[in-house]
């Protein structure tokens, strides 16, 4: 709703209130338009103020109303009402004024802002554009060029950074509500034509075709596949080249278009799954509302390769102090050097002044003694980590909370070696630490909820999006990582080329095809794994069937080959040189494959991008259903927040778990019966969890959480 009340004097101040953003719902809209129509006839009302209750002007539309059928007043006509009233009409901003909430204050004469406020129109984030007259307005407001960078990126200015562009009149570090009121008090009666900001023309570079045609070809490669940015650019076109009645027409019609587009779907519900897994539960009921989390100010990172020496980045940001441990002399010599460096342009790069946290370097373990939470980042070695937290065990005060940053192996097996393993999670990050928003926090079964909500809430303070997880080998990412790699090796061994599964893979949307990647993060780290598991190494023999399961030596002979990836200059892929980052075919990779398929009676055949895509897609999607079903993760939502935020999963696409339903349960099920049935690829066997949900008529995801406890209580998975 919004309340409307007559300060003394002759302002009407209208208060949005729809906690906890005040986004702009059916109600608030009949609020607004209730309370415009009553300012305007009552004559003894010279000016206006609009603000939000709770010192939070609006964070725009309301998003879950996409969801049904709209209904009130439409905020197209309304804002368009606001910009003709013939009193003055000023926005005081507060808190955010985003998306809708902008577009509204667009729609008003002045627009008055507390410093701390922050704005933007991050409507393609969502899969939309700015369909209240945003795309028309701000242009005209601002100039084009500043408009394409706001609306195609959707990012948050300051109150700073938008007065200097003109999108705010004045900034207060006191009560913005006060100053407007004061302000449009001292504006009543002034003329307002020029106020009128779809009145304006748009004020465009002489250069606005060279200009646009930039800007649409960086979105595309940007974010390859999504609609939205493609559709802002063309909106902006409109407000550059068409008057503003045009320009409307154009955005509503591409609007429509986005609106209805499964991409803005998947995207509004990435914005709900990175809210719900911070909602985190355990499956001893233990909570993020019912467990007390610690404030760490005092943390140490023991081993500083590439992963150890982001994480004292990522904690240092924080202000956190920070001890890092490497008992390598020339690599802590390495690290010492490198991280100030890291450190002072990660800060840069976030705009904080001077990196808040303090760094000590050492290479003696007996120096973590005084911390309160340690993150161990050595060697993904399990013996070598055991090693490391029976030490800590002994050096560390009590009550020290251990973490680990495996990637996969037994968190339950480092704890056991402690006095406390309830105070032992992982901390799993992703390259680099200090950039990725991904954080697994892992549980084993002895983690306690404090240990589990301080890792959390740790994660939180870094800037991540944590997601708790269950203790199984991979966790939830490697985990479904694994399946999705042995079908892109089976594939290169029937007839596909890594070229050719890359540009499959690249066309869904991924940045990077699967073969790509090994070569980014060198095909050596998979191969020690396997080596370590038994599956290759000398005295293993060289069949396609190792451990009982179909099984590809085709990376471990690239290894052996000394094709380790872009390190070595070669690996799926031929580079520059050792170091080189361009990615070029190679001959000699395809010699490899046809003399690899010769050995061992492989005629090659043609395979199609639509299999790639079954092949690789399904069977993590398979996967994904097993984890919930063994609950490694709460929820669907869980899944998709790791693939999206660690795995380059296209955002567009929601994440696997929601893209299985796009699909449709029923056809992923079939193709994964399909493949199974196939005698060379035994590793697609579909998940119970999965023929239960297509039994049960696939319920949309949303629905899965509930299905699978209900499932689980009478003993269905
Ligand atoms: C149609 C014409 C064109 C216009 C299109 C638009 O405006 S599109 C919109 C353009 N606007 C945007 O894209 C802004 C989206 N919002 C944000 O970026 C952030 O929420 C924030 C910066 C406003 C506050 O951050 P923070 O860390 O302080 O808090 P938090 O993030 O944890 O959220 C708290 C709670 O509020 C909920 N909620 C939030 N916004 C909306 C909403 N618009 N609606 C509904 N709900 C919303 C959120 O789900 C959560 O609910 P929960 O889990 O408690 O049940």
């Amino acid at each position: 709703m919004a309340r409307y009340s007559r300060l003394p004097g002759s302002v009407a101040l209208i208060t949005l209130h729809n906690p906890p953003v005040n986004a702009l719902s059916a109600a608030v809209r009949q609020g607004i338009v209730d309370a415009v129509q009553r300012a305007l006839k009552d004559p003894k009302v010279t000016s206006v103020v609009i603000c939000g209750q709770n010192g939070k002007f609006c964070g725009g539309a309301d998003i879950r109303e996409f969801a049904g059928p709209m209904s009130g007043p439409p905020l197209v006509p309304m804002i368009h009402a606001i910009e003709a009233v013939d009193k003055p009409v000023a926005a005081a901003i507060e808190g955010v004024a985003l998306g809708g909430g902008l577009e509204l204050a667009l729609g008003c004469h002045y627009r008055i802002a507390h410093s701390k406020a922050v704005l933007g129109l991050p409507e393609v984030t969502l899969g939309l554009l700015p369909g209240a007259g945003g795309s028309q307005r701000l242009p005209r407001l601002i100039g084009l060029t500043a408009a394409l960078d706001l609306i195609t990126t959707g990012r948050h200015v300051s109150a700073a950074e938008a007065l200097k562009l003109g999108i705010l009149d004045q900034v207060t570090d006191n009560n913005a509500v006060d100053l407007a009121v004061e302000f449009v008090r001292s504006v009543a009666g002034q003329p307002l034509d020029s106020r009128r900001l779809s009145t304006l023309p748009c004020p465009c570079p002489p250069d606005v075709d060279s200009l646009l045609d930039k800007v649409m070809s960086k979105v595309r490669q940007r974010s390859r596949g999504a609609l939205a940015p493609v559709a802002c650019v063309q909106a902006l076109r409109a407000a550059a080249s068409l008057p503003y009645a045009q320009g409307m027409e154009k955005e509503r019609e591409l609007m429509a278009t986005l609106f209805n587009s499964g991409q803005a779907r998947a995207l509004q519900y990435a914005f709900f799954s990175q809210r719900v897994v911070g909602k985190w539960s355990l499956p001893s009921g233990a909570s993020w509302d019912n467990s007390t989390a610690r404030t760490i100010s005092k943390a140490a990172v023991i081993g500083l390769g590439t992963m150890g020496r982001g994480i004292v980045v990522a904690l240092a940001l924080t202000g956190i102090s920070v001890v890092a441990v490497e008992t390598q002399e020339k690599q802590l010599a390495e690290a010492s050097r490198v991280v100030p460096a890291m450190l002072q342009r990660e800060a840069g790069r976030r705009r904080l002044a001077t990196p808040p946290g303090v760094i000590s370097f050492s290479s003696n373990l007996q120096d973590v003694s005084e911390v309160e939470l340690v993150i161990e980042a050595v060697f993904e070695d399990m013996s070598l980590k055991l090693q490391v937290f029976k030490h800590l065990a002994s050096v560390c005060r009590p009550g020290t909370l251990l973490c680990s940053n495996t990637s996969g192996l037994d968190i339950d097996q480092l704890a056991a070696v402690t006095q406390s393993p309830g105070l032992v999670v992982g901390m799993h990050f992703f390259a680099p630490a200090h950039v990725m928003k991904l954080l697994e926090v892992v549980y084993g079964p002895r983690s306690s909820p404090e240990a589990v909500a301080t890792a959390m809430q740790l994660g939180k303070r870094m800037g991540k999006v944590g997601v708790a997880v269950g203790n199984c080998p991979g966790f939830v990412g490697n985990r479904m990582l694994k399946p999705y790699l042995e079908q892109a090796n089976f594939l290169l061994e029937e007839g596909a080329t890594p070229q050719q599964v890359d540009e499959a893979l690249e066309e869904f949307g991924f940045p990077m095809g699967v073969f790509r990647m090994s070569d980014l993060s060198g095909l050596d780290v998979g191969w020690r794994i396997r080596k370590e598991a038994g599956l290759t190494g000398p005295g293993v023999e060289s069949t396609r069937t190792r451990q009982g399961r179909r099984y590809s030596p085709l990376p471990d002979q690239m290894c052996e080959a000394g094709r380790l990836g872009q390190k070595t200059g070669k690996g799926w892929y031929q580079y520059d040189g050792p170091g080189g980052r361009v990615a070029r075919s190679d001959p000699w990779v395809d010699i490899f494959l046809e003399t690899y398929r010769a050995e061992h009676g492989l005629v090659a055949r043609s395979i199609t991008p639509e299999e790639i895509l079954e092949r690789c897609l399904y069977a993590l999607i398979n996967e994904g259903f097993n984890i919930l079903q063994d609950a490694v993760a709460a929820g669907p939502e869980d899944i998709d927040a790791i693939y999206v935020f660690g795995y380059g999963w296209p955002r567009h696409r929601g994440g696997p778990m929601f893209h299985a339903g796009q699909v449709g349960l029923g056809r992923i099920l079939e193709r994964l019966n399909h493949h199974h049935s196939h005698p060379d690829v035994p590793h697609l066997k579909p998940s119970t969890l999965l023929r239960r949900l297509v039994a049960a008529g696939s319920p949309p995801v949303q629905k899965w959480r509930e299905f699978i406890n209900k499932e689980r209580v009478h003993s269905q998975l």
